[in-house]
């Protein structure tokens, strides 16, 4: 029963794309070693999201790191019957095991909106969270690939950046701003109104993580249908909008967990399969580029053995899509620039 249930669960994540390849999924008996930590993991993302890559057969030592509540979480982890052997660390002191050895961190850490809250007003406390726990990854793993999850993605990346410069380790190929909850609810919002399946759409969403600076390409959405302005116009603010709709339905509770651990599980499994060799890994991301005048922005990003192998470029845009684009420029420049300023500050 158990093993018919995983099955089902394993595939209906194949047929979302979670992954891709599904050479690498069903078997483990062929995957490498891989070490996943998870820093706040006792969350509200950290959960869920620490259970679904229990699930990746990828995995093979998971790595559960917060201040409070992991021993709990991770010995409900440790009884799935699946691959990894799961560890739980919750003092400070603790934080090189946890992370010794890995190959991809993910970081949800950090206190999440409240209603009429915007993402930057996390900053003061989310960015000394980030930088600190972004000095011990450059100590005790510079070579993972970090999945930044806390936000503002747009200043915590560069945060991130900074930290690791300054301990000599920044390699801009293995650091990462998790955006795929973006694609995530683009797909979902285009697939419901084109009445399309959502299994087999596919939306890129460029530019950063944090209102306008969002940018979904319905123009390069696939399949196309054919939407009129005021359809794009609207899906592109539900999009962008996105987490304050459910920052606003928990009224007070949070805001988005189980799609964002959905999301960062993807994520994490596309770093996953580009380590291991598998061709064609490309997901959305907030990494260093040069697709803009910005120093870091979103776009579609190949993932190999390095981590980033490949930055897209945009591609054809509409009028409407370039006007966005000019318009998230500002902003996004000075959330990049608060995030560096703060680091070198702090
Ligand atoms: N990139 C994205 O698309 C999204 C990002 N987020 C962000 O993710 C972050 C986490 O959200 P939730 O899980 O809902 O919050 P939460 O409050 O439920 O969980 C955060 C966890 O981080 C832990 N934590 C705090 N400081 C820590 C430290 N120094 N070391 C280790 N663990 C620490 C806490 O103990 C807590 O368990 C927030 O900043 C939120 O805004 C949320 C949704 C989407
Ligand atoms: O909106 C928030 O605060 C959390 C987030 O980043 C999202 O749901 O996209």
């Amino acid at each position: 029963m158990r093993t018919e249930f995983l099955r089902s669960v394993q595939s209906a994540v194949r047929r979302s794309n979670y992954a891709s390849s599904t050479r690498n999924f069903s078997s483990s008996a062929s995957n490498p070693e891989r070490k996943v930590t998870v820093l706040g993991a006792a969350g509200g993302i950290g959960q869920p999201l620490s259970m679904l890559m229990k699930l990746n057969p990828l995995v093979s030592t998971l790595s559960l790191y917060d201040l409070a509540g992991t021993p709990g979480v991770a010995a409900d982890c440790s009884h799935i019957n699946t691959r990894a052997q799961v560890s739980g660390y919750m003092e400070d002191k603790d934080l090189a095991k946890a992370l010794e050895g890995s190959d991809v961190v993910i970081i949800p850490a950090g206190v999440p909106r409240k209603p009429g809250m915007t993402r930057d007003d996390l900053f003061n406390i989310n960015a000394g969270i980030v930088k600190n726990l972004c000095q011990h990854v450059a100590k005790h793993c510079p070579n993972a690939l970090v999945n930044m999850i806390s936000n503002p993605v747009n200043s915590t990346v560069p945060i991130a950046s900074e930290v690791f410069k300054e301990a000599g380790t920044y390699d801009p190929k293995r650091l990462f701003g998790v955006t795929t909850l973006d694609v995530v609810r683009a797909k979902t919002f285009y697939a419901t109104k084109t009445g399309l399946s959502v299994e087999e759409v596919n939306v890129p969403v460029v530019g950063g993580h944090a209102g306008i600076t969002i940018l979904p390409l319905f123009s390069q959405a696939f399949p196309q249908a054919n939407l009129g302005e005021d359809d794009i116009v609207a899906l592109t603010k539900r999009t962008q909008d996105g987490g304050t709709e459910v920052v606003e339905a928990k009224a007070g509770k949070g805001s988005a967990t189980l799609s964002m651990a959905y999301a960062g599980a993807i994520f994490a499994d596309a770093c996953l399969k580009g380590l291991n060799g598998v061709p064609d890994v490309v997901e959305c991301s907030f990494v260093e580029s040069n697709v803009t005048e910005l120093p870091f922005f979103a776009s579609k990003v190949r993932l190999g053995v390095n981590g980033v192998e490949e930055i897209h470029g945009l591609g054809s845009m509409s009028d409407y899509e370039k006007e966005g684009l000019a318009k998230l420029i500002p902003e996004l420049k000075s959330s990049i620039q608060k995030g560096i300023d703060f680091a070198h500050k702090n």
